[in-house]
């Protein structure tokens, strides 16, 4: 079977040109949806998700705003500036890059936002709206993932589905959502003995462990679609060379730049599937255009405005 590439760049594109549309429109009615970001601390890869944040926001015109803490940054120091955030009428969005130093309670400080400003979806507010089925700000990952399987014509209803990891952020929103859509699902995770016995029978697979390489080909029904939400970098040649054997477009990429990113699935297991999603180009790109979408739809809700018009997540 030749398996169909979900291009999540394309995806993507497609919901920030409708976001950007909104926007506008909130625009011309004089509110601009703005966003702040708080990094706390220098971590290499929050940085560059960071000023992808900001870069995206302005090419939809969302007013962005980028607060950069030292890493020493007390915890009531941060309580402190969200508070402020909070309160701050031009702001509708407030994200606190995760992961943050470790002398800091992230519960605390997630819980600390305002739901209504909580464009990651992280608050317990929003959590526990998202498992009743009511209106919330879904975490943008997981919404990204819906995103890719309406927008490709798969169909969740009915259908078997199993979600290896239960973090939080991505793990068990997932799979609330395609609970709710529907679907019969299985969660699995370090602990669940025969990790194999469970992938198998799904005709949907989404994978968030950062373990590059976990799925392999005896672990995937064939005909499955396969989502991997996996973001592993890989800098060692020899790592590229067992998960990647005779590849030579990635082992020229690591090559060019010292490292590639890969996913959970060893690619071998695409070749089973009907449809799959990249890495790069799949998921992770649809993360920043759900960020855009929930931050639009935190300026409505939070104007009163209907959110029905750009209800998709
Ligand atoms: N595409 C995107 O936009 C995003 C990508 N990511 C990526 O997704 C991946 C997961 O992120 P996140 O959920 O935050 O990670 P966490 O580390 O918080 O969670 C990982 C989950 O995977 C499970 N797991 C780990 N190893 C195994 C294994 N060998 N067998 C079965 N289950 C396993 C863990 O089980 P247990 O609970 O038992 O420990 C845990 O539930 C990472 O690669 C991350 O970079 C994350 C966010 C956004
Ligand atoms: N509070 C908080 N919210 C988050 O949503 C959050 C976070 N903290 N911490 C880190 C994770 C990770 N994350 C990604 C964002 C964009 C891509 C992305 O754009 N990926 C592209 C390009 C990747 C690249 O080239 O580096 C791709 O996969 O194709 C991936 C992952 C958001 N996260
Ligand atoms: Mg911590």
């Amino acid at each position: 079977m030749s398996a169909r590439v979900l291009d999540g760049v394309a995806i993507a594109a497609e919901i920030k040109e409708e976001v950007g549309r909104e926007v506008r429109s909130l625009a011309e009615a004089g509110a601009v949806p703005g966003l702040t970001v708080v990094l706390v601390g220098s971590d290499p890869a929050s940085e560059i998700y960071v000023r992808s944040k900001v870069k995206s926001s302005a090419e939809l015109g969302i007013a962005s705003n980028l607060i950069t803490l030292g890493v020493d940054t007390s915890q009531a120091e941060l309580l402190g500036i969200l508070q402020q955030l909070n309160e701050d009428d031009a702001v509708d969005g407030i994200l606190v890059q995760l992961p943050l130093p470790r002398h800091i309670d992230t519960r605390a400080i997630l819980e600390a936002v305002d739901p209504l400003k909580d464009v990651d979806g992280f608050h317990p507010v929003n959590v526990g709206r998202l498992t009743i089925g009511q209106e919330s700000l879904v975490p943008c990952t997981p919404a990204g993932v819906m995103q890719v399987l309406q927008r490709s014509g798969i169909a969740v209803r009915g259908r078997d589905c199993v979600m290896v990891g239960r973090s939080d952020i991505v793990g068990k929103p997932m799979s609330t959502l395609l609970l709710n859509a529907g679907a019969t699902v299985a969660v699995c995770h370090k602990e669940t003995r025969d990790l194999r016995e469970y992938t198998r029978r799904a005709e949907i697979l989404v994978v968030a462990t950062g373990v590059p390489g976990l799925i392999t080909p005896d672990m995937v029904a064939e005909g499955a679609v396969l989502i991997d939400v996996g973001i592993n970098r890989l800098d060692r040649r020899e790592d590229v060379e067992r998960l990647f054997p005779g590849n030579a477009a990635k082992l020229a990429a690591f090559d060019k730049r010292g490292s590639v990113l890969v996913g959970d699935f060893a690619p071998q297991s695409y070749l089973r599937s009907s449809a799959y999603t990249p890495v790069p180009g799949g998921v992770g790109a649809l993360t920043i255009a759900m960020l855009m979408h929930n931050t639009v739809k935190a300026a409505r809700m939070r104007r009163s405005l209907p959110t029905d018009v750009l209800e998709f997540a």
